[in-house]
């Protein structure tokens, strides 16, 4: 479930980080400040971190430097591949945000970079369910990733790609699931979070959902 665009990543995993560093001018904004949203994310991390959807490893190794245990799970064989070469004292696991090996460690915070739109809004609900039970009182989901303010903004980001000639980011923005701010409050507030969001560039947010005292 959830591992729809797989074979995106199984391709992208070689030149993944030159993306990153901006040098995909169809995806340049979208990437916009990456470091500066990883650094965000490992800022509000705590504890025994579990990262779902971790691609080459960029997000893991900052928490690793910031003396935070990490647990990643990724579901491409590529990324896997890549990422344990870069990060061979990483605890990494195949799986994805709805299937993953048993974790027997106490979680205090969920992280995830440019992978959570990979769920549907209804895979996003059951996941954002399973995050309520793994995690200890007081802990924390962190995520970045595109989101939109409105449904409006939404299609203006697209006819600005399209504008632009910038077709795969167009079909990419229409094809996966990049939500509406509101569905993801709606989505985490009704499993028990209270939750924040924070604007990082053109599309991408920091999410920061604290599971509620007597959940
Ligand atoms: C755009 S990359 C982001 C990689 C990394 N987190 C970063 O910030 O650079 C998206 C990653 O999510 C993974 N992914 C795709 N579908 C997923 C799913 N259902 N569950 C978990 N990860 C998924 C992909 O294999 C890929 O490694």
């Amino acid at each position: 479930m959830g591992r729809e665009f797989i074979e995106i990543f199984e391709d992208w995993a070689k030149d993944y980080d030159e993306s990153v560093a901006g040098l995909d001018p169809q995806y340049s904004e979208v990437f916009l400040n990456y470091d500066g949203i990883l650094n965000q994310v490992v800022a509000q991390s705590t504890g025994t971190v579990l990262e779902f959807g971790v691609g080459t490893g960029n997000l893991s190794e900052k928490l690793m430097q910031a003396g935070l245990d990490v647990i990643g799970i990724e579901p491409s064989r590529a990324m896997l591949d890549i990422a344990k070469r870069k990060l061979p004292e990483l605890t990494l696991l195949e799986g994805d945000f709805l299937t993953y090996p048993a974790v027997e460690v106490p979680i205090n915070t969920i992280v995830s970079t440019y992978a959570f739109h990979h769920l549907t809004d209804d895979e996003k609900a059951t996941a954002v369910r399973q995050f309520q039970e793994v995690l200890q009182h007081n802990g924390r989901v962190v995520f970045g990733d595109t989101m939109f303010a409105s449904e409006q903004s939404k299609q203006a980001m697209i006819r600005d790609a399209e504008d632009k000639g910038f077709s795969a980011l167009a079909e990419d923005l229409q094809r996966e699931y990049y939500p509406i701010i509101n569905t993801m409050e709606t989505i985490f507030s009704t499993h028990g979070f209270d939750v924040a969001f924070k604007q990082m560039n053109n599309f991408v947010w920091i999410l920061t959902a604290i599971k509620k005292m007597n959940e």
